[in-house]
C-alpha cells in the first residue's frame, strides 16, 4: 500500500508501513538449532510487520548477501525491509527504507541520495531530536532506549516509558510514525504502550524488538505474543473515560456504583497485597480485614511472581522505603497479571533518594492509581506551589482540579489528592469529595490507610468489571479491567464516611480512641450509608 506525502517540494507516493511489530535482526543472538532465515520466516508468520537488517560486524559483501536473502523472504510475505545505517546496501537492493542513528548520515543528505519514495527512520532519545527529525523530513522515529538492554551498549540515557510521551507530542499533527526500542518484551509491552502516551493522546505506532524474538527458540510464538498485545492495545480507546455518566447530584450513579463496590469486597474477600511502611503495616492490615478483604504484607522480591497471580490488587507505599527491589518486582508482575496497582509515594519530596526511587518505580511499572497529599502530588507534578515537610503536606494548590487533571494525563492513571477536600481525576473529569473528619489528621498513617482502602476498592472494581464484561477482546488491550476512577471514589468515600461516624461516637474521646473506632466503623459500613452521606462535587 502507498500513500501520498508532502515532502516539502513535491508529492511523493510512499509505501505505507504497519509499524506494529518491527523486528530488528540480531543474528548473533540466534539459539542453537535454528538458522537466521528460519527464525525470520517463523517470526514473520507470527506477526512481524516490518523487518530491519542490522549488521554491526559484517563486511560489505556479507551484509549485501544477508540483505538480499532477507529481502527475498520479506517479499514472499509482503513485509517491508529497512536497512540499518548502510545507504549503499539499501540502494543496491532497493530496500523500502533505511534506519539512521544520530551520528550517521543526516536525514537530509540521505534523502538526497535515495529514491524519493524511500522510507527514512532515525533514532531519537529526547524531544529536541524528534523535532529535528521532523524538520529534516524523517518518516518515522525509533525512540529509546526505553529500558536497559543487553543487546547493545546504549550511549544515550534510558528514557523509560514516562519520557516517551513528550517525544510523541512533538509529532502531533504530522504523519511521522513512532516506535520504541530497547528492552521490549512480551512481559512489558502492554505496560510500555499504556505508559508511553503523550498528554495530547498521541500513542505509539508500534514496538521494535531484537532479542525477545531473535533469541527465541520459538520465534513464531514470541512474535505472536508481542503482536497480539500490540494489536489489542490499538483497539483500546484512549484516553480512559468514565464508565458511568454522572450528574452533579450527590446520589449520582457515580456514587451509587462506587459505594456498591463494598458489596463485592464482602462477597469475594479479595487478597490485597500491600508493601507498605513499618509504621502502619498493622493498622492497614486491620483496615483491610474490617472491609471484608484479606491483607498480605509480603515484601520479598522472590515471591512477587507467584503472589501477583493470586492477588486482587497491589498497594505500593514507600513510607519507609527499604524494599525497592520487591516494589519493582511486585509492580511488574501486577501489570503482567493485569491487577490494579495503587502507588502511595509517601514523602516523595522529602529526599533526593525518594524522588529518584519514585521515578525508577514509575518507569518500571504502570500505576493504575497514584494517591498523595498536596506535597507529594506537587513533587510528582514538578510544582513549586506546595513544599514537602517530611511526609506531611505543607499547603494546598490554588487550582487542585487542574493540577491533578494534568498529572493524571501525564502519568496515564487516576490521581487522588488527599486533604480536607479529596480530589480525584482520570485526566478529563475531576471529582471533589467533601467528607472526612479532622481526627484523621491526628492519627499517624491515615493517608496510608486511604491507600489500602482504595486498593481494596480497586480489586473489587476489577472483579465487577470482569464479572460483567468477561475477558472479551475489548479487555485484552487494557492494562487493568474496570473503571479505576470509580474505585478511587469508592475507597475515599468509605474511609472518610467511616471517619465521620467514628468521630461522632460517644466512646471516642480523642485520637487514641478514634483509631479503633475507625476500624470498627469500616467493618460496619454499608453502601447505603456511603450514598447517604457522600458530599460530591464534579468538575468537567
Ligand atoms: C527502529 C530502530 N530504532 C533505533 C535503532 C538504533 O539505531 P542506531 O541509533 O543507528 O544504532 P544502531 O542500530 O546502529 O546500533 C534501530 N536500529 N532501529
Ligand atoms: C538496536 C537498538 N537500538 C537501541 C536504541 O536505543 O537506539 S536499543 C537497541 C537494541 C534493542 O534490543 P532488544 O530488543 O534486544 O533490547
Amino acid at each position: 500500500m502507498t500513500s501520498m506525502q508532502n515532502t516539502g517540494r513535491s508529492q511523493v507516493s510512499k509505501p505505507e508501513i504497519d509499524y506494529s511489530l518491527y523486528l530488528v535482526s540480531g543474528r548473533e543472538l540466534l539459539p542453537e538449532g535454528i538458522t537466521y532465515l528460519e527464525s525470520l520466516e517463523q517470526a514473520i508468520q507470527g506477526g512481524v510487520t516490518v523487518v530491519q537488517v542490522r549488521e554491526k560486524n559484517a563486511d560489505t559483501g556479507e551484509f549485501l548477501k544477508i540483505a538480499q536473502e532477507t529481502q527475498e523472504l520479506c517479499n514472499k510475505y509482503n513485509v517491508p525491509l529497512i536497512i540499518n545505517d548502510r545507504i549503499d546496501i539499501a540502494l543496491a537492493i532497493r530496500a523500502t527504507g533505511v534506519h539512521l542513528g544520530q551520528t550517521d548520515m543526516p536525514v537530509s543528505v540521505a534523502r538526497s541520495l535515495l529514491p524519493a519514495e524511500t522510507i527514512i527512520g532515525i533514532s531519537c532519545n529526547n524531544p529536541e531530536q524528534v523535532e529535528k527529525a521532523l524538520n529534516e523530513g524523517a518518516d518515522y522515529v525509533g525512540l529509546g532506549a526505553v529500558y536497559g538492554t543487553a543487546t547493545k551498549d546504549v550511549t544515550g540515557k534510558i528514557t523509560g516509558p514516562r519520557n516517551v510521551g513528550a517525544m510523541l507530542e512533538k509529532l502531533d499533527g504530522s504523519n511521522v510514525k513512532a516506535v520504541v526500542i530497547g528492552g521490549i518484551k512480551s512481559s512489558n509491552v502492554l505496560r510500555t504502550l499504556h505508559g508511553s502516551v503523550s498528554t495530547t493522546g498521541h500513542v505509539l505506532d508500534g514496538v521494535a524488538v531484537v532479542s525477545d524474538i531473535a533469541a527465541s527458540k520459538t520465534p513464531k510464538d514470541a512474535a505472536h505474543n508481542l503482536s497480539s498485545i500490540v494489536k489489542a492495545f490499538k483497539h483500546v480507546s484512549l484516553p480512559s473515560s468514565l464508565a458511568t455518566p454522572f450528574s452533579t447530584q450527590v446520589s449520582s450513579p457515580l456514587v451509587e456504583h462506587a459505594a456498591a463496590l463494598l458489596y463485592i469486597v464482602r462477597k469475594h474477600g479479595p487478597l490485597i497485597h500491600q508493601i507498605t511502611n513499618t509504621v502502619v503495616t498493622n493498622q492497614s492490615a486491620n483496615a483491610t480485614l474490617a472491609l471484608g478483604a484479606s491483607p498480605i504484607m509480603a515484601t520479598s522480591p522472590h515471591e512477587m511472581e507467584d503472589l501477583q497471580k493470586a492477588t486482587g490488587a497491589l498497594l505500593i507505599n514507600f513510607g519507609t522505603i527499604a524494599d525497592k527491589e520487591g516494589m519493582l518486582q511486585a509492580g511488574k508482575f501486577a501489570n503482567l497479571n493485569k491487577k490494579p496497582v495503587v502507588f502511595d509515594p509517601v514523602g516523595v519530596g522529602a529526599t533526593a533518594y525518594r524522588r529518584a526511587a519514585a521515578k525508577e518505580l514509575m518507569n518500571f511499572w504502570q500505576a493504575s492509581i497514584i494517591k498523595g497529599n498536596a506535597a507529594e502530588i506537587g513533587t510528582l507534578a514538578d510544582s513549586v506551589e506546595v513544599q514537602a515537610k517530611g511526609v506531611d503536606s505543607g499547603g494546598s494548590f490554588e487550582n487542585p482540579p487542574e493540577v491533578i487533571r494534568q498529572l493524571a494525563q501525564k502519568e496515564r492513571c487516576i490521581i487522588v489528592l488527599s486533604g480536607v477536600t479529596d480530589y480525584i481525576s482520570n485526566g478529563s473529569d475531576v471529582v471533589a469529595l467533601h467528607n472526612g473528619h479532622p481526627l484523621l489528621g491526628q492519627i499517624t498513617g491515615s493517608g496510608c490507610m486511604l491507600g489500602t482502602v482504595v486498593a481494596t476498592f480497586a480489586a473489587a472494581e476489577r472483579l465487577r468489571s470482569l464479572e460483567k464484561e468477561g475477558t472479551g477482546s475489548n479487555e485484552e488491550g487494557r492494562l487493568v479491567s474496570g473503571d479505576m476512577l470509580l474505585a478511587a471514589v469508592g475507597g475515599v468515600l468509605a474511609l472518610t464516611v467511616a471517619s465521620e461516624i467514628a468521630a461522632a461516637r460517644k466512646d471516642v474521646k480523642g485520637s487514641g480512641t478514634f483509631l479503633p473506632a475507625l476500624i470498627d466503623e469500616l467493618g460496619r459500613l454499608t453502601p447505603e450509608v456511603i450514598i447517604d452521606r457522600a458530599k460530591v462535587e464534579l468538575f468537567h
